[in-house]
């Protein structure tokens, strides 16, 4: 019970503020508890010092200070979360396991490798045999034309070699009740929830509804965004894989630009309130002139606007590159009465096609000021061929870790929590944190001035 007393210590260390994980004890007396089946797994050495965590390994959330200080204030309120690992006791009977996992939200390359995964190690560390893929998301758990589908190791040893989810996903069709009841009914006691930043605040009434009925089911949240909008976690995997595939349209956004009279090459990428795919892969590809992300609104005429900036370059260059989120510059653009009101099935708002509407501006900007001189707009649009991919190596890496660090995380008894890389090392961070916290690209660091010394673009402040 030693990991347990220390869970709600913050007397650990006086400097450190530990996050309370939820688990399944919180609510439920007198559970048994196991010697974590990796005992006696041939493969692993859980004699070694180190091996098992405890709970007294924490990760703090912040990691840079400036020594200088004296005595930093911000010290006593140093936020740490619970180090992710196996555990030296468990709260499950491998044999009593019945583990279900839903795939939720938008597609995001690793999702296959982290069923896979979950599947593997649950089966390969822990001997569960019970392992349930949930199809077509929150609403696959209740609607009975979706037969949930028994997973083991043979038959998922290639999903991490496929783009998109083998199990579906869907959006909307979150109905608490049906979905609880789904789970009692089915007898799971591990739900592994795969999703975005809806799927996560899904996932905590799933477990605060868990938590009201007093059952023994642990929920775990695994965030998947191809957006990287979900905070506190390092990044989301897929990510990666997603900047490197949107590299290859910057590639031919710049060919095609270069190849014409007052070429400009428009490449729209993915990132529905965040611009970290646009930032990153205009920073790795340093052949864009423009990036415009949702965080810093943009304006088209006048002074230091970007027809100004365009004209000035096609002019210095003879072409430009310029890279759009699609959720940039949405305020900009005409909406009927309708479209205002436009939403996706889970009530996300419906953008409209900002690169289509900036190509159609650029035309008018150019016809009515260097009338009679050519100019050639390329758009690309990659949208699902970015995220409908297999994650690559460092991504796949990310989601076996991630997945492996869940298990440990249900079978040790923990519940309504997230396992996510945090400053490079898993932590478990309660579901209600990551639900709530979003991740803006910050466009008072360094990363978004370095944006703007690769691009020269301007800051579209009015002045
Ligand atoms: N606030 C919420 N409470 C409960 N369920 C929600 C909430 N928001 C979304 N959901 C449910 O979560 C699921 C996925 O949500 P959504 O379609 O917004 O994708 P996401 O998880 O945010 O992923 P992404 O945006 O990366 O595609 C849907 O079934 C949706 O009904
Ligand atoms: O067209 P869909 O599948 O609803 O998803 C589009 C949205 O999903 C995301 O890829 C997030 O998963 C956003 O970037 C995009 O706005
Ligand atoms: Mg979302």
């Amino acid at each position: 019970m030693a990991d347990l007393d220390l869970k709600n210590n913050n007397t650990i260390s006086p400097v450190v503020n530990l996050q309370t994980l939820p688990h399944l004890t919180d609510y439920l007396q007198n559970l048994q508890t196991f010697t974590n089946p990796l005992h006696n797994n041939q493969f692993y050495h859980p004699s070694d010092h180190g091996f098992y965590i405890s709970s007294s390994d924490v990760i703090l959330r912040q990691i840079l200070y400036n020594l200088a200080v004296p005595a930093p204030p911000q010290l006593d309120q140093q936020l740490a979360y619970h180090r992710a690992g196996p555990r030296q006791q468990t709260y499950f009977d491998p044999s009593c396991v019945k583990a279900a996992i839903v795939t939720c939200g938008g597609l995001c390359p690793g999702m296959n490798t982290v069923i896979r995964e979950l599947v593997v190690g649950l089966s390969e560390l822990y001997g569960v045999t019970q392992i349930f893929g949930v199809p077509a998301g929150y609403r696959g758990f209740y609607t009975d034309e979706h037969v949930h589908v028994q997973l083991y190791p043979k038959l998922v040893h290639n999903w991490h070699k496929k783009g998109g989810t083998v199990l579906a996903t869907s959006r909307g069709g979150f109905n608490l009740h049906k979905i609880v009841d789904a789970i009692q009914h089915q007898g799971y006691n591990q739900v592994y929830i795969i999703g975005g930043d809806g799927t996560m605040r899904g996932a905590v009434d799933i477990y605060q509804e868990v938590v009201r009925r007093k059952l023994n089911i642990s929920i775990n949240g695994i965030p998947k965004t191809v957006d990287n909008d979900v905070g506190i976690i390092d990044k989301s995997f897929g990510f990666q894989t997603a900047v490197e595939t949107a590299q290859q349209a910057i590639n031919a956004a710049h060919v095609e630009a270069e190849s014409a009279v007052n070429g400009i090459g428009l490449v729209k990428l993915m990132g529905r309130n965040t611009g970290h795919i646009a930032l990153h892969a205009t920073l790795s590809s340093r052949d864009v002139d423009c990036c415009l992300i949702p965080e810093n609104s943009f304006y088209l005429e006048g002074e230091g606007g970007m027809f100004e900036f365009l004209g000035e370059r096609l002019k210095k260059n003879g072409h430009a590159v310029v890279v759009v989120a699609e959720g940039a510059g949405q305020e900009l653009i005409p909406r009927s009465a309708a479209q205002k009101e436009e939403r996706d099935e889970s009530g996300n708002l419906s953008f409209l096609d900002v690169g289509g509407w900036l190509k159609s501006e650029l035309k008018h900007w150019w016809d009515r000021d260097h009338p009679g001189e050519l100019l050639t707009v390329k758009y690309i649009d990659p949208t699902y061929m970015i995220r409908a991919v297999p994650a690559n190596a460092t991504d796949n890496l990310y989601c076996t870790l991630v997945a492996h660090s869940a298990i440990h995380g249900v079978m040790a008894g923990y519940t309504g929590f997230v396992s996510g890389p945090v400053n490079g090392n898993y932590a478990y961070i309660p579901l209600e944190e990551v639900a709530q916290a979003k991740n803006p690209v910050n466009t008072k660091d360094h990363k978004w001035a370095w944006v703007r010394t690769v691009t020269n673009q301007p800051d579209f402040v009015k002045g």
